[in-house]
Parts: structure tokens; C-alpha cells; sequence
């Protein structure tokens, strides 16, 4: 087994990095759906081109590398401690390569352990099996979409649908909710695993490992097969769309299991997860520890800039879940040139002759963001601060250490790298915004801030201080860390370290970073309307199908 430590490492770098071929062909059938032009089609273009981005740089598709969680099958008599041990080691080694972000924060003091280890973390689940192999799966579960997973109690009572009882229906109804109520903040296009039963803890674990199985795979039980195919037809009629942008794909696949459960409890737990689905397996020589197959099709094997297979991606071919050689994996086959720059280059409302393209450099002033009004898309350029949940916090009571007046924040927990020329940003995309509604619109206030980047939107506190003072709110897309990484040309300076890597202030100088206008100084949310239609359209669905 003196191979394991190494077999985990790859493993971790190829989750972290390129997306598996299912997955990218999700993507891509929900590109070729939407009408070209709109801030969806944009979106997923930009999505497109990050996931091509992080293969070919070898770098994290999203900088959020999730909660590191590995499913061991092995055979008996194998040595769970020392694979336990070489697990956490290849964690340790990839988040000092910068393939996983320092994601441990102890839930106490706050303080980010800085290699991914700690009282938790990683989650490793071990099972015995009567086969002389193992076989670890792994699946990189970004916090934002974790924390749009829901259970639900059944007899329930749910907004727009009414009654959901303790049968197929009120599970239907259940799932439907879970995606509505995920709107755009957990990344979508989704996926969603369903845990059917059990207790609160084991539901929520069968939820989770739904989302093992291959995006194109059959439900074996024919209501639950029934139940998959209606949810995704259905959901996708809610109108939300990637990041919530409207649109008509909403959710890429849904995986439903069951188990049993108490007579007094009827729990369905729903695990979201958002377009960046990063999820590999490996199987492992139990002699030597070396990686014999991959489990899911790498994703080298589909292209994200060819349109050629589309067609086949609409059906979503049924090769999804084969097995590779390791031989095949990272190839790095995705021609490299002739990038484009989809968000900066398409319209953003229904038609590219619509759309309103304005460059900024900052400071900004006032006069510069009353002329703005959603759908806009905005180039920014100048200087960033990234900013998120303990910096907001802090600053509620606290001086800043610069003068933010006319400046961005960032709400980005960056995935960073120092070397003897200093610090340097390997994976920037946004963070979700609303966790930071409290603080949000008094800080703006407060600091004089003209303009904030996030996802998902914000709230109608928000909303207000953007009218009262005068600045917008901006959404970037969610998971596309290196299509962002690419506009911070240098790092400028960095406060607040001892708040970890994610959270710590990062001053960045910026150039060319595209972001659209979702909540402008006039009063208008792109992201209230969004809710507010697709709640309407979730009525829709309040009539009972499976009898
Ligand atoms: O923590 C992050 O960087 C992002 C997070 O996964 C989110 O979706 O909000
Ligand atoms: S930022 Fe978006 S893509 Fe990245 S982990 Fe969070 S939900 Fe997923």
C-alpha cells in the first residue's frame, strides 16, 4: 500500500480541478437550451469556460473545495488507520499546493487550521466489502449549496404548495419546495440527491450519497425512476435559472433513495449541489495501493468549447458512468486558444442589441451608479477588497484599515498562494451574499462603499441603503473561481490574516472583472422578481400527480 498517500493526492487534485464528463455534459445540454444572448446562456458560456480553465490550469474549478468527504469500501483485514492516516496527509499536502482551500475553521475561536485538518474534517466513512479491491470516492461539497440543503417533516405545510402529506406526493411537493427555496444562491443549475426516511442524520446521509451516482443513470425502483424524471422536467419549468438570472434550466439532475423510517418520523432530506459537482472515485490495488481505474468518465473526454456533440448531450448519453483508465485522466485535451470572454461579450437582457456595457474605475461616485440599472453588465477595473462573514462582523463596530470610500467589496474567499514574489489569487469567485444581510447596508452607509459583488442577492435592507446611498449590488457567477482569478493582476496588500485565508481582507488590483447589475440604486431586484415569479409558478404544482 505504499502507493495509497500518492493514489489520494491524484484523486484530490483531479476532484478539485476537472469536472467529470456526466457533469459537463449536464452543462452542457443546459447551454444549449437556453436562447443565446441571455444573462443565463452568458452565464453558463462563462461557466463553460471556467470548467475548461481549471483543466487546463490544473487549479480548483470553484475556490470553495467544500467539505472534503471520502466513502471507503475496502476488504476486511485492510488497514483503516493507516489509510486514514494517508487520507488526511494527502489533504494536508494538496491544500499547501493550493488544490483545496483551507476550509477547517473552528467553530469557536473562528481560527482556520490552514491544512484542512481538524476536530471533523475531512469526513471519512470506511465500509468493509467482500471484494479484494478499494474503492474511495470523493466529493468536494462547496459550503454555499450545503447550506441550501433541507429536510423536511413530514405532514408539512409548504409555501405555494399547501398540504405535502406522508406519501409520494408530499415527497413530490417536498422536492420541488427544496428547489425553489435554493433559488439561484446555491449555483444553479443544481443537482439535488434525496434521502427518502430514516432518522434526521442518516436521511440526510442518504441524501448525500445520491449524489454518487452518475447524472445519466436509471433508478432501478420504477416510482422512484417515476419521481427523478418528474422533478427534473418540473423543476426546470420554475424559472430560476442559472444563478437565478431566470432561465430555463434550474436543475441538472435529481437522484432520489429510500430507506425506512420510525412510525413516528417521515423524514425527505434534500442535498443541493451546485453546478460545480466535483465528485471522483478511484479504485486502488489493495497490494500496492496504486490506482488500477477511475470510477466516473474524466472530464477530458468532453469538451466544453466543442458544440458538435450536443446533440447527444441533449439526450445525455448513456456512457456517463464508465470506468477509464487512470492513464486517461488529466490529459489536458481541451484545445487552449481562442478564448473568449463570454460575459463580457453577449447581451444580458432578452437580445445581445439590448445589452448596456459600462466600464468603471474606481473610486466610483455616485453620479457613475445612479446611471446604472439592472441587466447592466459592469467592467470593473482599479482596485477590489474581498470582504465576507468575520470582516463584515468586524466592521460593524470597527474602523476600516483603508478608505473604502467610492470603493468594491468583493464578498470572495479566495484560494491564495505565496511564493518570493508575494501573494497570488489561484481561484476567485464569489461567495453567496445574503449571509451578509445584517451587516450589509450599514456598512455601505458607513464606509461610503459604491458597489458590491456577490451572488445570489441580497435583501430588501440592502436594497434600500443601495437607493438611500447610492451604490449597486453586483453579481458575479458563482463556482467560475478562475475566469476570475484571472483579473486580479496583483495582490496589493492583505489585513486581517488572522482571520484565515478566506476570510481575511485581500486588497486587489483589478482589471477587467465583468459582473451584471442585479440590484440597482432605483429600487429594482432582479433577484425579488425572480423569487417572486417562481413562487407563483411553484403553485402551479400544488395539485396532487402521484395518486
Ligand atoms: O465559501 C465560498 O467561497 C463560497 C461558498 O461555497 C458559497 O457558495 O457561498
Ligand atoms: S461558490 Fe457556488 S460553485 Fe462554488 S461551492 Fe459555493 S455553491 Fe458551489
Amino acid at each position: 500500500m505504499n502507493q495509497f498517500q500518492e493514489s489520494m493526492i491524484k484523486l484530490i487534485v483531479e476532484t478539485s480541478t476537472n469536472l467529470p464528463a456526466d457533469v459537463r455534459r449536464a452543462v452542457k445540454a443546459a447551454k444549449a437550451k437556453e436562447d443565446q444572448g441571455t444573462r443565463a446562456a452568458l452565464s453558463l458560456s462563462t461557466i463553460a469556460e471556467n470548467i475548461t480553465m481549471a483543466e487546463d490550469n490544473v487549479s480548483p474549478i470553484c475556490q470553495d473545495t467544500g467539505m472534503p468527504t471520502f466513502v471507503v469500501h475496502c476488504p476486511v483485514g485492510a488497514n483503516q488507520i493507516a489509510m486514514k492516516r494517508d487520507i488526511r496527509e494527502a489533504v494536508r499536502m494538496a491544500t499547501k499546493d493550493t488544490k483545496l482551500r483551507p476550509n477547517s475553521v473552528d467553530s469557536l475561536t473562528g481560527e482556520n487550521s490552514g491544512d484542512n485538518l481538524g476536530a471533523g474534517t475531512p469526513v471519512i466513512h470506511f465500509e468493509q466489502w467482500e471484494k479484494d479491491e478499494i474503492d474511495v470516492r470523493l466529493i468536494l461539497k462547496g459550503g454555499g449549496c450545503e447550506n441550501k440543503n433541507i429536510q423536511y417533516s413530514l405532514p408539512a405545510q409548504l409555501e405555494g404548495l399547501g398540504k405535502a402529506g406522508r406519501d409520494l406526493d408530499g415527497i413530490r411537493k417536498c422536492i420541488l419546495h427544496a428547489v425553489y427555496q435554493a433559488q439561484g444562491q446555491g449555483c444553479s443549475a443544481g443537482f439535488i440527491g434525496v434521502g427518502i426516511g430514516g432518522d434526521r442524520t442518516t436521511g440526510y446521509e442518504l441524501a448525500k450519497q445520491q449524489l454518487f451516482r452518475v447524472v445519466d443513470d436509471v433508478n432501478p425502483n420504477e416510482q422512484l425512476a417515476q419521481l427523478e424524471d418528474y422533478i427534473l422536467e418540473n423543476a426546470n419549468k420554475l424559472g430560476i435559472g442559472t444563478m437565478g438570472f431566470g432561465g430555463a434550466v434550474t436543475l441538472l439532475g435529481c437522484k432520489v433513495g429510500v430507506m425506512n423510517r420510525l412510525p413516528a418520523s417521515f423524514f425527505v432530506s434534500v442535498a443541493y449541489n451546485c453546478w460545480a459537482y466535483r465528485r471522483q472515485g478511484v479504485l486502488i490495488d489493495s497490494a500496492t495501493g496504486g490506482i488500477t481505474e477511475w470510477i466516473y468518465t474524466g472530464g477530458s473526454e468532453v469538451s466544453m468549447t466543442e458544440e458538435t456533440d450536443v446533440e447527444a448531450t441533449e439526450a445525455v448519453l448513456a456512457t456517463g458512468g464508465g470506468v477509464i483508465p487512470s492513464a486517461q485522466q488529466g490529459g489536458g485535451n481541451v484545445a487552449n486558444e481562442g478564448r473568449v470572454i463570454p460575459l463580457n461579450q453577449g447581451g444580458v437582457d432578452n437580445t445581445a442589441s439590448e445589452r448596456r456595457e459600462i466600464v468603471l474605475q474606481t473610486p466610483i461616485t455616485e453620479e457613475q451608479i445612479r446611471q446604472l440599472r439592472v441587466g447592466d453588465v459592469v467592467i470593473i477595473n482599479g482596485q477590489m477588497h474581498t470582504g465576507r462573514d468575520a470582516l463584515h462582523s468586524y466592521l460593524m463596530d470597527h474602523d476600516a484599515p483603508i478608505d473604502l470610500n467610492g470603493q468594491v467589496i468583493y464578498h470572495c474567499g479566495p484560494v491564495m498562494s505565496k511564493d518570493e514574489n508575494g501573494w497570488r489569487v489561484r481561484a476567485a469567485g464569489p461567495t453567496t451574499s445574503i449571509r451578509e444581510e445584517p451587516y450589509q447596508g450599514d456598512i455601505i452607509k458607513k464606509f461610503g462603499i459604491r458597489a458590491v459583488i456577490g451572488k445570489g442577492g441580497m435583501g430588501a435592507k440592502t436594497l434600500q441603503a443601495l437607493e438611500e446611498h447610492g451604490a449597486v449590488y453586483l453579481n458575479a457567477i458563482g463556482g467560475a473561481a478562475q475566469y476570475y482569478a484571472e483579473c486580479f493582476k496583483k495582490v496589493e496588500g492583505v489585513d486581517f490574516m488572522e482571520f484565515g485565508i478566506p476570510e481575511a481582507m485581500w486588497h486587489l488590483q483589478v482589471e477587467g472583472f465583468a459582473a451584471i447589475v442585479t440590484m440597482d440604486s432605483h429600487g429594482n431586484s432582479l433577484h425579488a422578481e425572480v423569487e417572486k415569479n417562481s413562487l407563483e409558478k411553484l403553485a402551479e404544482f400544488k395539485e396532487p400527480v402521484f395518486k
